[in-house]
């Protein structure tokens, strides 16, 4: 059994610590926030994040980075997009040997276009660096917590890497596969996220399953042509980090970005929407760096698009629907 640290005490965070003190891990949780810390070690509960869920008596949490980067050589980031680069800089800053970093976050840095372990790998020096995993696929939080059957995928280009998580998280309950597609894997996560806010919206307005299988259709149509551009391999978008994921953030009340989504088509505006929600909405910043990174690469995006114009220039959700709807005739197989 191996000593783990999970750093970000969120909801994926927790429900992550829990699956592996069901392995019989060691795990140290760290994050900033005095009362979920205090919290997790004396109530073993995290109320914030995920309420009713009683957090294994094994886990133990601390504020003290230096604590946590002691802990262990295997190192599970579970913070937002955003604050990827200040832990893993402040990570390098106290680390003395090599680490393993197994990311479970989804999004895509705006500006660089970075993916997550990209972020990584130029925050952590070479020679501290044990290698980079993803975990990623349909998982929200809330049913891992307690228990429901769950499958992931996890991929490295250490494939050695790639097995350690495997064998690290595969529980009767959280079933993990291997997969060689860093790029696909990665960008899957983080793009399924723009089509999930997109579903909200549409459901929001009050239309159905039709309009929502058409964009979790036509949504993976663009998050392919994306991911292809950049690299990755088409039939990852087939697995669970592609379609499953797709579906799950699509059709579940557990999302974030769907709920948030949900009440931009109920007519809040993004800040009111974001205001309401205590938990990260990555589909956000996801859709700006797409948005762009579909222009740099000249990939046709219109469900992006069409959002990104929604978010960021207040272009009212019905019209965005109906420009979707009156686009020029198109054949389906390009
Ligand atoms: N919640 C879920 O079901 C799933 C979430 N994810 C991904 O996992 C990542 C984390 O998501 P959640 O746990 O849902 O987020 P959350 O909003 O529940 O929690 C985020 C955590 O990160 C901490 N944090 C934020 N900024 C920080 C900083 N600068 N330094 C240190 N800690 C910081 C917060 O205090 C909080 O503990 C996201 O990228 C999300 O897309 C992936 C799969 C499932
Ligand atoms: O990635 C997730 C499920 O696989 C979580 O999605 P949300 O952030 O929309 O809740």
């Amino acid at each position: 059994m191996s000593n783990i640290t999970v750093f970000g005490t969120g909801s994926w965070g927790t429900a992550l610590a829990n699956v592996l003190a069901d392995n019989q891990h060691d795990v140290l949780m760290w994050g900033k926030t005095e009362n979920t810390i205090n919290e997790i070690n004396k109530e073993h509960t995290n109320s914030k994040y995920l309420k009713e869920i009683t957090i294994n008596e094994n886990i133990k949490a601390s504020t003290s980075l230096k604590d946590a980067v002691h802990h262990s050589s295997i190192f599970i980031i579970a913070v937002p997009t955003k604050a990827i680069r200040e832990v893993a800089e402040n990570i390098n800053q106290i680390a003395d040997g090599k680490k393993v970093f197994i990311h479970v976050s989804k999004g895509i840095e705006p500006v660089t276009f970075k993916r997550i372990s990209e972020m990584l790998d130029e925050s952590i020096d070479s020679k501290l660096n044990g290698g980079i995993a993803v975990l990623s696929g349909p998982s929200h939080a809330e049913e891992v917590a307690i228990k429901h059957p769950t499958t992931v995928s996890v991929s490295s280009e250490n494939e050695e890497v790639a097995r350690l998580a495997q064998d690290l998280f595969m529980t009767d309950y959280f079933r993990v596969y291997t997969n060689n597609d860093l790029i696909g894997i990665e960008i899957g996560g983080a793009l399924k996220n723009i089509i999930a806010l997109a579903a909200g919206i549409t459901d929001g307005i009050g239309y159905g399953d039709n309009a929502k299988a058409a964009l979790i259709t036509r949504g993976l149509a663009e998050i392919t042509r994306l991911g292809v551009k950049m690299g990755a391999d088409p039939m990852t978008f087939l697995g669970l980090g592609g379609i499953g994921d797709l579906i799950v953030t699509c059709t579940s009340v557990h999302s974030r970005n769907w709920k948030c989504g949900n009440m931009l088509g109920k007519g809040a505006t993004l800040d009111e929407a974001l205001e309401e929600m205590n938990m990260v909405v990555e589909g956000v910043r996801t859709t700006e760096a797409a948005y762009n990174l579909a222009k740099e690469y000249d990939v046709e995006m219109p469900i992006t698009s069409g959002l990104y114009r929604v978010l960021f220039e207040d272009y009212p959700v019905s019209e965005g629907v109906k420009d979707l709807m009156e686009r020029d005739k198109k054949s389906e197989n390009i």
